[in-house]
């Protein structure tokens, strides 16, 4: 495999690569299905991929924990990108094949709960059998294997199925949160409208710890955009969190509130300073957090230890 190659969930046709196509440096780039989030990270790991696009949250499934779990542990992965893209399903049968066939439907699990109220209304009968991927169980419907699959309605066309009905969701406007993740490197520079994401392990189990930890960003101002709570698996109730925050390393707000979290966690995973996939523009800085501020008061500082402090 060459390194310049990127990597996601496979086989074409899933929501993942149509995320990895909104990339403009996709098109110069081999990309590669792989089975698995876990498959698509290890050929990164291993030197095998330039990036991986994984899927990392729903708007109305939460979390991927793969995902989550991929980031949290093993060799340290960095992100570069993030995609945000709108999720809309179909339920795709073999030609001839009408809704009283349907005994089986199959999908990702993350699609069940996107669909579960359509599917309980329009295909009662139908047993749910979970696939690898979307486009994974519409090609196990081509095979013969499952009566019917719920996928992006373009994987209708891939594996030579009928759409059934379209916009099956429950839910309007469905989105996906795909991350292009790679092996640790330099962090691009800021845009002025980007996102700094971390795995925190909380300081030792006292009252106030959380607490403790999320005063880093309140009082530098910043807003917090996720955070989520994964079992570290060393016991019931041990914990860490993935955090999303506002900004990007190289402001000193941001820079400041990781030496804080650095100073009082056991550990830290810095996972990336990347754009924001959501437009807009630089978010308002709270008065007293800008790099001028923090660069001022160093300075005054300094003169302080001069005996210049008036100054
Ligand atoms: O990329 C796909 O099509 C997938 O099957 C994966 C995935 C996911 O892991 O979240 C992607 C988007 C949908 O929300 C459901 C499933």
């Amino acid at each position: 495999m060459s390194a310049t190659r990127y990597t996601y969930l496979g086989p074409a046709g899933t929501f993942t690569e149509a995320a990895l196509r909104t990339l403009p440096e996709a098109a110069t780039r081999e990309l590669t299905p792989v089975a698995s989030v876990s498959a698509a990270l290890d050929a990164v790991r291993a030197g095998e991929a330039a990036g991986a696009m994984v899927a990392i949250e729903n708007s109305v499934d939460g979390a991927v924990t793969t995902t989550s779990d991929e980031l949290i542990n093993g060799s340290p992965l960095m992100i570069y990108r993030e995609v945000l893209l709108p999720i809309s399903f179909a339920v795709m049968v073999r030609p001839g094949t009408t809704a009283g066939d349907v005994k089986t439907v199959s999908g990702h699990p993350v699609a069940q709960p996107q669909v579960r109220h359509w599917l309980a209304a329009n295909l009662p009968d139908a047993q749910w059998e979970s696939a690898a991927s979307n486009a994974e169980a519409a090609r196990l419907v081509q095979e013969g294997r499952y009566d019917a699959a719920v996928a992006g309605a373009f994987a209708a066309e891939l594996y030579g199925l009928q759409v059934l009905s379209d916009e099956i969701h429950d839910v309007a406007s469905p989105t996906t949160r795909f991350v292009l993740a790679g092996r640790p490197g330099r962090v691009s520079s800021a845009t002025g409208w980007d996102k700094t994401s971390m795995v925190v392990w909380l300081p030792d189990d006292h009252p106030g710890a959380l607490l403790e930890l999320l005063q880093e960003f309140a009082v530098r101002g910043i807003n917090l955009m996720r955070i989520e709570s994964r079992p570290t698996g060393e016991g019931m109730g041990n914990y860490c969190f993935l955090i999303d925050c506002e900004g990007h390393l190289s402001e000193r707000r941001v820079s400041e509130a990781l030496m804080g979290l650095k100073r009082i966690c056991p550990q830290v995973r810095f996972l990336g300073s990347y754009p924001r996939a959501d437009r807009g523009t630089a978010s308002p800085l709270r008065n007293g957090t800008s790099d001028l501020d923090f660069a001022t008061a160093a300075d005054w500082l300094s003169r302080c230890l001069d005996g210049r402090g008036e100054l």
